[in-house]
């Protein structure tokens, strides 16, 4: 195990440089839409060319219509474009403000249930100038500061005075959001006195200009507001807020559901954000701009980087979505490896993340978010594995060791530490770090010999380092599972926690996953998990070419296809496997070696086993929700996501008992009928075939136990709201920390 450092899709301790990667870089562009500047000639701006659209509909697209007309109309078309667009947007802020006093609503709601409501109201309708009940704050003290703090932090107060400057501070901001948005070189042509300036009557003046141009009737905009808020009405209860202990936290990440994603990073850097939002941080995430995300708006901000000597110009896209900032750095050397972030050779890969390390720690002063940015006090960043592991380095020797951004923490998130970013020293010059630096890097092993370790670099500069099990955490601290960072790992124990990772349990649920409303599959819960999961099993079945048979168990396998998944463990228990009454259906990309026995194994026993090679989200989400079992025999994982999706579905795990699968797959205990799945102790197929022996044997026989297991899997709360509350925890103590 400790001879093979491998990288996502490279392997830097060999001394050998890849291949060239080959990418074109090809200039996706910036949207066409907004940048092309329309000549009409009127000083009422949008209304104008409302009107003279308005005119030319009355008319009817006639011969007549010329040129001019045409060109006046397309270009009122792309700026329409452009305000519906910010509209959403406004409309999600809205929406998610509207959650934000929800939450404080039921905050205090709980409140006043353990000191009764008469209390409680008059406490807070006293605190304009009323008198305070004094028993009332003597018992709940705490409670009432953590809701006026967030509140206030937020721009909300108590008091219907104070609520009268609650709207006005939101109009306030919303019509600055949308001033900074229209003033930008983007939207030149629209003058900001003709866009609606109060959020409730300019929603109804811009559907207007929108239904006369686009034939959007104003509902639209109410389903989309709506549309948010009915998620939370589906059941989910709001987490308590962080109330004093809110911050500004910058994720960074080289992926990020569900605009890029090779694994699980993408996921959690997708949902763990919404989560720590929902807390009521102002939360942000950072990720590469791989290609046009649809989402996204230019912001109009550009800079300037220097790697390896060479200026490279970086643009901002932003988008606001579940209360999260989502912001996208474009750069000729990130675009077209939508499907191919680690793509490349080492120093293609090297640059890359030495760029986006170097802007993402200077986005909070350069990309104003609802306009304003989020500045450098009270702020931490969150970098992910190796390929962020200098964003830490950067805040300390660019701007702490200066005496800049000394508010501003760092936390280092292991998800994987046999990804390390290992390289031969001399590239340390790429970093452009002072020499002295080079101690951070430098790191010699029995195995790799004298090398520049960026992960090594990360976890010494980091205020606080998480990895996403406590299994896991410690794993890591032997020389079994530190992958050669133990010895680092263990110096630095004091400041390393373990999380287990959440689930987003909107795209995740069963309940409205978008991949089973098609294909005969069916949405369920477990309410009706039983009649949903045979559909769901039967239309796999369908799908995959199988015989459609709801008695005979079938088992499913997601993953990258490499040494830590397991998958020729799963091959050396084929032929137990082939001679039991059961279906395989695997579904996996990666090493071409494990490719290649994937297919073979698919060829000889087409029958009992079908293989999907790729990546494909819509099968992983069928996979999960049409199989009885999901195997996953990883040799090491660090907290794995797949089987908290299939505990999710009903699906029941096989594990091997590692790192996080040790920490959320409890085995099923027959005597007590507890438990949530079989593990096996060791990654040997032997081990394999007698844990998912016992489990067939239940599927078949002992059906009451099968469902209890389910129901189980199912009935747990796996949303990202826990490991929320433990991240803030984290980001309070490095905040405090000096
Ligand atoms: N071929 C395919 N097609 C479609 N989807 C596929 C796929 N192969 C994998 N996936 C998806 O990718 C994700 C994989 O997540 P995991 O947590 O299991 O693994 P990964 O090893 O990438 O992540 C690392 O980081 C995460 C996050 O911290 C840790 O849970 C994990 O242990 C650690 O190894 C899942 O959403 C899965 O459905």
């Amino acid at each position: 195990m400790m001879g093979m450092f491998h990288h996502r899709n490279l392997k830097l301790s060999s001394p050998k440089f890849g291949p060239l990667s080959g990418s074109s870089f090809g200039h996706s562009g910036a949207r066409g839409w907004g940048r092309g500047r329309v000549n009409h000639g009127c000083s009422r701006g949008l209304l104008c060319l409302v009107e003279k659209n308005r005119r030319i509909k009355a008319l009817g697209k006639g011969s007549w219509m010329s040129e001019e007309s045409e060109e006046i109309l397309q270009g009122t078309i792309e700026k329409s474009k452009k305000v519906i667009a910010l509209q959403r947007e406004l409309l999600q802020k809205i929406s998610e403000r509207r959650k934000l006093l929800h939450a404080i609503d039921s905050q205090i709601n709980s409140i006043s249930d353990e000191h009764s409501n008469e209390s409680l109201l008059s406490t807070i309708e006293n605190q304009n100038g009323g008198t305070v009940s004094s028993s009332y704050v003597q018992s709940s003290e705490k409670e009432i500061s953590n809701v006026s703090s967030l509140a206030t932090d937020r721009g909300f107060d108590k008091g219907e005075e104070e609520d009268d400057k609650l709207s006005l501070a939101e109009k306030a901001s919303a019509t600055q959001y949308f001033d900074e948005l229209l003033n930008s070189n983007r939207y030149e042509t629209i003058a900001p006195d003709t866009l609606p300036m109060e959020i409730p009557s300019g929603t109804k003046t811009t559907s207007q200009i929108i239904e006369i141009l686009e034939g959007i009737d104003e509902s639209s905009f109410d389903e989309v507001a709506d549309k948010a808020d009915n998620v939370e009405s589906e059941g989910e209860k709001p987490p308590p807020l962080a109330g004093e202990n809110a911050m500004n936290v910058i994720l960074a990440a080289v992926e990020c559901a569900p605009w890029s994603k090779t694994g699980g990073l993408g996921d959690v850097a997708g949902s763990l954000p919404k989560a720590l939002a929902k807390r009521g941080h102002r939360v942000m995430v950072v990720a590469p701009r791989y290609s046009n995300y649809a989402e996204a708006v230019e912001i109009g901000v550009r800079k300037q980087y220097k790697v390896d000597g060479q200026d490279m110009e970086v643009t901002y896209f932003h988008a606001f979505i579940d209360g999260v900032d989502f912001v996208f750095l474009d750069s000729p050397n990130f675009r077209n490896l939508q499907n191919n972030v680690y793509g490349g050779n080492r120093m293609d890969i090297l640059k890359r993340m030495v760029l986006f390390c170097k802007a993402a720690a200077e986005v909070p002063w350069h990309v104003p978010c609802g306009g304003i940015c989020y500045g450098d006090g009270n702020l931490a960043f969150i970098a992910n594995d190796w390929h962020t592991a200098l964003l830490p380095v950067y805040l300390k020797a660019y701007f702490r060791d200066n005496g800049l951004m000394k508010y501003t923490r760092s936390i280092l998130v292991i998800h994987n530490i046999a990804h390390q970013g290992r390289g031969p020293l001399d590239e340390f010059r790429y970093t452009d770090l002072p020499q002295h630096y080079i101690d951070l890097f430098q790191l010699y092993d029995p195995v790799g010999g004298e090398h520049l370790n960026i992960l090594a670099a990360g976890l010494k500069a980091a205020d606080r380092i998480v990895t996403v099990s406590h299994g896991y955490a410690w794993e890591i601290k032997t020389s079994e599972g530190g992958w050669g960072l133990h010895g680092i790992i263990n110096e630095n124990d004091w400041k390393l926690r373990g999380i287990v990772n959440g689930i987003d349990t909107k795209d995740w649920n069963p309940k409205f996953d978008v991949h089973l409303k098609s294909d005969g599959y069916t949405n369920y819960s477990v309410e009706t998990l039983q009649s949903g999961k045979r559909q769901c099993k039967a239309a796999l079945q369908k799908e995959l070419g199988f015989p459609v048979r709801e008695d005979v168990p079938l088992i499913g396998f997601i993953g990258r296809l490499d040494h830590q998944k397991g998958i020729d463990i799963i091959a050396e228990a084929i032929p137990w496997m082939v001679g039991q009454d059961m279906q395989l259906a695997l579904l996996g990309t990666g090493r071409p070696d494990l490719e290649d026995m994937l297919k073979q194994i698919v060829s000889q026993h087409n029958d009992k086993i079908k293989g999907l090679i790729g990546f494909s989200v819509k099968m992983a989400h069928r996979i999960t929700a049409g199989a009885d079992i999901l195997l996953m025999p990883s040799r090491f994982e660090p907290c794995g996501l797949n089987q908290l999706y299939a505990m999710n579905y009903g699906t029941i795990p096989v594990v091997h008992a590692v790192g996080g699968l040790r920490d959320t797959v409890t085995p099923f205990n027959p005597f007590e009928e507890s438990g949530l799945g079989w593990t096996f102790d060791s990654a040997e197929p032997n081990k394999l075939v007698n844990a998912l022996g016992n489990c067939l044997m239940t599927f078949k026989q002992f059906k009451q136990s099968w469902e209890g297991i389910q129901r189980r899997g199912m009935m747990q709360d796996l949303s990202w709201d826990n490991a929320a509350q433990q991240y803030e925890e984290v980001l309070v103590a490095a905040k405090y920390q000096w």
